[in-house]
């Protein structure tokens, strides 16, 4: 007699509720497969385009970036100066006949500032920068109004640390910034054909110092690309003195002419002077720092005596 097979509530057998099950596995795992694959290929599609976008971002932007002085040359004993077409900002200002920007440009000189003054005035932004600075990766440290970083906002180091800030600062360090500003005076009017005594130092005057960490305020944005006459007002030629270099001392940073031709860069070295006319035919920014600490002093100078300070002094 043929064995009975036992039938459930459906009418199927135990062999076909076992394929059933069978079946139902491999679909199951066809699919889990299938999406799978579909995630990866995905991420790689992503990837490949993050990375194509990435390649095609840094190559345009190096083909358009042109290295004006690089940290390795040595700009000495003369200046080395691109003469360019002034734009119309100074047609909105009062002319000083002598100083009003009628030639304007960019130079950079390596033979105006010692690399060892250039030591001695880092070690004197280090001290004072130490007593506080931002939490957000650019610090500032005017001596002439004293204004100094402290986390999101800034200090008057005169008031706050008092007679202090004699232990911090001395009467050379002073005298060493006043012969500097000097230097570059003398050699920003020969460059665009000035009577220097009308030339004045105007503010801010400031050290710098900024590395990478994230920008926790709006103050520590240093790198947006701006005109210094739109953003100071009473500039008409900006000076830059590098304290510290670009490559050991740090990575990214350098700063960047915006020409509608393209970018041209100045990689900061300590000693270097890099001035420049203050209107709109000198748009620039500055590089994010990628890693290490960049040094630096504006040094601007104005044409409108109303506008003019006295170099910074201890009190
Ligand atoms: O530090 C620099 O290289 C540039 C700073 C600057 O653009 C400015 O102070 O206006
Ligand atoms: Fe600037």
């Amino acid at each position: 007699m043929a064995p009975v097979r036992q039938r459930n509530a459906k009418g199927l057998n135990s062999t076909e509720i076992g394929r059933k099950i069978k079946r139902g596995n491999a679909l199951r795992q066809g699919t889990a497969w299938w999406t799978s694959r579909g995630l990866t290929t995905l991420l790689l599609v992503i990837l490949c385009m993050c990375g194509s976008a990435t390649w095609l971002y840094v190559t345009l932007d190096s083909d358009i970036t042109e290295t004006l002085v690089s940290q390795r040359e040595n700009v000495s004993p003369e200046p080395r100066v691109y003469f360019i077409q002034c734009s119309e900002d100074y047609e909105n200002y009062k002319r000083y006949p002598g100083c009003t920007p009628q030639k304007c440009g960019r130079a950079v000189a390596d033979g105006v500032v010692t690399r060892e003054e250039a030591q001695a005035l880092k070690r004197l932004a280090e001290r004072g920068l130490q007593l506080a600075g931002s939490e957000g990766g650019a610090s500032i440290l005017d001596l002439h109004s004293g204004a100094l970083s402290m986390g999101p906002q800034f200090v008057n180091i005169y008031r706050y640390f008092g007679e202090q800030i004699q232990d911090v600062f001395t009467q050379e360090d002073f005298q060493l910034y006043r012969d500097v500003r000097k230097r570059i005076q003398t050699v920003i009017a020969e460059t665009f054909g000035l009577d220097q005594t009308l030339m004045y130092l105007t503010k801010p005057t400031f050290f710098s110092r900024i590395n990478s960490t994230i920008a926790k305020t709006q103050h520590d944005e240093y790198w947006h690309p701006h005109i210094d006459k739109v953003t100071y007002g009473s500039f008409d030629y900006t000076s830059l003195l590098y304290l510290s270099d670009y490559g050991s001392d740090f990575t990214g940073g350098r700063f960047v002419f915006m020409d509608q031709n393209g970018n041209k860069t100045v990689e900061p070295k300590a000693g270097r002077v890099s001035y420049f006319s203050s209107g709109s035919e000198n748009l620039h920014r500055v590089e994010k720092v990628t890693w290490g600490t960049r040094y630096a002093i504006t040094v601007s100078f104005t044409c409108d005596p109303t506008q003019a300070i006295a170099d910074p002094a201890l009190p």
